[in-house]
């Protein structure tokens, strides 16, 4: 259930008046997500999510949904925040930072084929290009630095050869970082979340894309190599699936063609993306917030992943 503050049609009479919407007619909790209370909700104008964020505070939140609205408006298939008769985005519901936003059709695809994957790749490449002159800034802030400061809280926890793993990774990725071909990536706002849940569709045609709040600038190979160990793979062995990885990888490479540096860095941000969900699930898992609410993912998944990517080298980037 993920719903953890309740809203009533009752809440909504007043405070809805703010927004071009018309009257409040009907309200549904959403029991999927983790993070939030999510609401459909329906208005005299049409079909919206109203979202009550219940850890982002209203200094972080305009980044997110200010870019889903810059992405929206260059007809990237992202859920549009709804403006207030202020131009605010992010307005208090019951003390609550909360957005509405408009609800997309469709539904996840949880067991996607090549052609899902070819989507997926197409979206993603166009959504890159797309936010690449967002003008506002925010780091991606699961990205090395992160790594760096969390690694040293969870490694009590972890088996001798899981720790061994988990320092020479970051060992690694560090003196990555400083090569001139990571430096040389083309980088922007990234989604850097862009799971299968978090993609809807209508049979094979992709109807949008949501849950932007990991999104921040981080390079586009890191974005599609945390897509791609998502979306092109065996479930149960983390070994990538040829034919997927090749749809998604062609039909990105159609709109934003790679370069010769993203194909020397691919097997580097395959294992970067990885180890950064591997050591996020470790984190929620050992650490959990005060107000952590479900059980966490579980983290052996993205170290079968990560183990599998640094012995195994992927197939080269068209390029
Ligand atoms: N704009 C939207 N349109 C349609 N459904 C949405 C939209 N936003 C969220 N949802 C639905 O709400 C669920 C929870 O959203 P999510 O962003 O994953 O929540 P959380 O941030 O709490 O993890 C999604 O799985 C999806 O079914
Ligand atoms: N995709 C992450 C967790 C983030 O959850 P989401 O429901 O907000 O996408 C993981 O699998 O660890």
């Amino acid at each position: 259930m993920a719903v953890f503050t309740s809203v009533t049609l009752d809440d909504l009479a007043q405070w809805i008046k703010q927004f071009p919407l018309g009257k409040a007619l009907a309200l549904e909790g959403i029991s999927s997500g983790i993070e939030n209370s999510n609401f459909f909700l329906t208005t005299e104008r049409g079909e919206y999510v109203l979202t009550i964020f219940e850890n982002l505070g209203f200094e972080q939140l305009p980044f997110y949904l200010q870019l889903m609205r810059h992405l929206a408006a260059r007809g990237i298939p992202v859920p549009d925040p709804v403006a207030n008769d202020q131009g605010e985005l992010v307005v208090a519901l019951h003390g609550k930072p909360a957005s509405v936003v408009s609800r997309l059709d469709g539904s996840s695809q949880m067991d996607p084929q090549p052609a899902h994957c070819a989507a997926v790749g197409a979206m993603l490449a166009k959504m890159h290009l797309a936010a690449h002159d967002f003008p506002l800034s925010q780091p991606n802030l699961r990205g090395l630095d992160w790594w760096v400061a969390t690694a040293p809280k969870v490694l009590p926890y972890l088996s001798p050869d899981n720790a061994r793993l988990l320092t020479r990774e970051i060992d690694y990725q560090q003196a990555f970082a400083e090569t001139g071909n990571y430096q040389r990536l083309a980088r922007g706002p990234v989604h850097a979340d862009l799971f299968r849940n978090n993609v809807m569709f209508v049979g094979e045609q992709l109807s949008g894309c949501f849950d932007f709040y990991f999104a921040g600038v981080d390079t586009w190979l890191f974005d599609l190599a945390v897509t791609v160990n998502d979306w092109c793979i065996d479930l149960a062995t983390g070994e990538l699936d040829e034919r997927r990885v090749a749809a998604l990888l062609a039909a990105y490479h159609a709109v934003r063609p790679f370069t010769l540096d993203d194909r020397d860095a691919w097997q580097p941000m395959l294992r970067a993306a990885a180890l950064r969900f591997w050591l996020s699930r470790l984190y929620d898992l050992h650490l959990p917030r005060e107000a952590e609410l479900l059980t966490p993912h579980d983290p052996t998944h993205f170290e079968r992943i990560l183990r599998e990517r640094i012995t195994t080298p992927p197939a080269g980037l068209p390029v």
